[in-house]
C-alpha cells in the first residue's frame, strides 16, 4: 500500500514565499527508528483513516524523511528573557510540509530533533526522548482541556545517545513531528525588522492574513484588524493556560505563534496548587515567566511585535489594538473558570464573586489545583441541590469552604433536573479525569528508562483522551 503521507495534497504556501524566509536543509539519518507515538486524532483531522496508515508509513515519512517537497529550516529571531537574540532559527527542526485539514484550514507538519541546520550553533540538532514524551503529554493534555494548541503527530525513538545538563546523561534520542496552524512566530517578523526589510514584512503579513485571518483579507484596514484579532486570540489563549493551571515556562517571542496558538512545550509545568509565583523553567531564576506573569508577558510580547509591524502601519493603530488586552483576558479567564466549575454562563458580578472565592479556597488551603476540579467532576450529584454540606462532602474542614459551598449551592438552585445533567456533562467536558503535574510525568518516564515499559505512557494517554 502506498504511503498516504507521501500522497497528501501538500500546499507549499510558506515555500512559495521564496528563499528570504528559510533555508533548504536535509534530515539526519538515524541508526534506528522505533515508533513510540502516533496520533490518531490528528490523522482524523487530516481526513486519513488510521487503519490505513501503518507504522512503516510513519517511519518512512517522519523518521527517514522521505518527502515530496524541500525541507525548510525557518528563519527567525526573538526576545529571550528580555534580550534580543539574532542567533535563532530552526536549529533542530524544519517545515516538512503544509496541507489542509478537513476543516479547510492550512496546517504545518514540522519537526523537532531532525538534525543540525544552519541555525544549530554549537548544539546537536537533537531532541531527547524524554523531551519528546513531555511535549506529547503537554499537547494532548492541553488539547483535552480545550486549549488552542499544536499537537504531536508522531514521536520516533532514534537510537542515539545525547548529553544534556538537565537530564541524567547519556539520554535517549527522538524525533517528533508537530501538527500546528503555523510555525510563523513573532520572532519571524522581528528578524525582518532587524534586517530593515519593510518589503519582506509586508509580504509576510499579507501571507499571514491570507492563510490565517482569511476573513480580513478584503478589508482596506486589514493590518489593523489583523493585529486587533491577534491581540484577542492571544488574550484567549493566555486565559486558557491560566484556567488550566498551565505555566508555559519559556514565553520568548520566538515561542509565540502568529496565529495565537500555543506550542513548544519544553520546561513547562502544570502547577500543583494555586500560586501566582509558580515557575516552570529551572533556569528562570527571577521568575519572569512564572504562572501569574503570563498575561503581562503575553501583552508585552504583543507590544514588542509592534516594532516590526509599525514599519508597515501606523503605531497609533497598533497601540489602540493592544489597549483592550487585559480586559479581554479577564473576560476569557472568567468564562473558562466558570465552565470548569460546570456553568455555561453566569452574570458578570456573580461570576466574579464565585471565581474569587474559588481562588481564595484553593490558594489559602494549598489544595491541589488539578484535584479540586477532578473531585468536582467525579463527585457531582443531584443531591448537591438539597444541602450545601453535600457539596464535596468528604473535604476536610478548611478556610472558606463553608462560604464556597454556600455560593456554589446558591448557583445550583437556579437549575432544573435536566439542566443539572448539563452541568455534569460540562464538568466532564472541561475537566479531564487525570492531570500531569511533575511527579506524574516522572512516573511515566521512570518505567520507560528503567525497563523500557511504555504501558504507563499509553494508559495515561488513554485516560487523558477519555471524556
Ligand atoms: N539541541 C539543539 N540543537 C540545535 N538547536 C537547538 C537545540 N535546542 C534548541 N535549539 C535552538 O535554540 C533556540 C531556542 O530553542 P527552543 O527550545 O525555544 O526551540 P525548540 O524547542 O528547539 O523548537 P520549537 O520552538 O519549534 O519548539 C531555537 O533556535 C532552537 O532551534
Ligand atoms: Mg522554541
Amino acid at each position: 500500500m502506498s504511503n498516504p503521507f507521501l500522497h497528501l495534497d501538500y500546499e507549499p504556501a510558506f515555500e512559495a514565499l521564496g528563499g528570504d524566509y528559510s533555508d533548504i536543509v536535509t534530515a539526519t539519518e538515524f541508526p534506528i527508528h522505533l515508533l513510540r507515538f502516533r496520533n490518531h486524532g490528528v490523522l482524523t483531522q487530516l481526513g486519513l483513516n488510521p487503519e490505513t496508515v501503518t507504522d512503516d508509513h510513519f517511519i518512512e515519512a517522519f523518521g527517514k524523511f522521505e518527502t515530496v517537497r524541500p525541507l525548510l529550516a525557518m528563519r527567525y529571531h526573538g526576545y529571550q528573557f528580555g534580550e534580543y537574540n539574532p542567533n535563532l532559527g530552526d536549529g533542530r527542526g524544519f517545515l516538512y510540509g503544509q496541507m489542509r485539514g478537513i476543516d479547510g484550514e492550512l496546517y504545518d507538519f514540522a519537526t523537532k530533533g531532525s538534525g543540525r541546520t544552519p541555525y544549530s550553533r554549537n548544539a546537536d540538532g537533537r531532541l531527547t526522548l524524554k523531551g519528546g514524551i513531555r511535549e506529547v503529554l503537554a499537547a494532548e493534555m492541553l488539547h483535552r482541556m480545550k486549549v488552542k494548541t499544536s499537537r504531536c503527530l508522531s514521536l520516533i525513538e532514534t537510537g542515539e545517545q545525547l548529553w544534556r545538563g538537565d537530564e541524567p546523561s547519556p539520554t535517549r534520542s527522538s524525533v517528533m513531528v508537530r501538527f500546528s496552524r503555523s510555525h510563523i512566530r513573532f520572532g519571524t517578523f522581528e528578524r525582518l525588522h532587524y534586517l530593515k526589510r519593510k518589503d519582506l514584512i509586508e509580504i509576510l503579513l499579507d501571507h499571514v492574513i491570507n492563510y490565517y485571518y482569511n476573513d480580513l483579507k478584503q478589508e482596506g484596514d486589514r493590518y489593523a484588524l489583523f493585529y486587533a484579532e491577534l491581540v484577542k486570540r492571544v488574550a484567549e489563549l493566555t486565559a486558557q493556560w491560566m484556567a488550566s493551571g498551565f505555566c508555559h515556562g519559556v514565553l520568548n517571542t520566538d515561542n509565540m505563534s502568529i496565529t495565537g496558538e500555543s506550542f513548544d512545550y519544553g520546561p513547562y509545568a502544570f502547577m500543583p496548587h494555586y500560586s501566582l509565583r509558580f515557575t516552570a523553567a529551572y533556569f528562570d531564576y527571577g521568575g519572569l515567566y512564572c504562572y501569574g506573569n503570563q498575561p503581562f508577558v503575553c501583552e508585552g510580547n504583543l507590544e514588542l511585535l509592534q516594532k516590526p509591524l509599525s514599519l508597515v502601519m501606523p503605531l497609533e493603530e497598533l497601540q489602540a489594538g493592544l489597549a483592550p488586552f487585559q480586559q479581554y483576558y479577564r473576560e476569557f479567564y472568567r468564562q473558562r473558570m466558570i465552565n470548569r466549575l460546570g456553568f455555561a454562563q453566569l452574570p458578570t458580578p456573580e461570576a466574579e464573586e464565585l471565581l474569587q472565592i474559588t481562588i481564595d479556597l484553593l490558594k489559602d488551603n494549598l489544595i491541589s489545583y488539578p484535584d479540586f476540579f477532578i473531585q468536582l467532576r467525579e463527585q457531582f450529584c443531584y443531591q448537591w441541590q438539597d444541602q450545601p454540606q453535600n457539596i464535596l462532602k468528604d473535604a476536610e474542614p478548611m478556610k472558606h469552604l463553608d462560604s464556597w459551598r454556600q455560593k456554589y449551592y446558591h448557583h445550583l438552585q437556579m437549575f432544573s433536573y435536566p439542566e443539572l445533567d448539563e452541568i455534569k456533562h460540562r464538568l466532564k467536558h472541561y475537566n479531564p479525569q487525570v492531570m500531569i503535574v511533575r511527579p506524574e510525568i516522572e512516573a511515566i518516564w521512570e518505567p520507560i528508562t528503567v525497563e523500557d515499559n511504555w504501558q504507563p505512557f499509553y494508559q495515561f494517554l488513554e485516560k487523558i483522551q477519555a471524556e
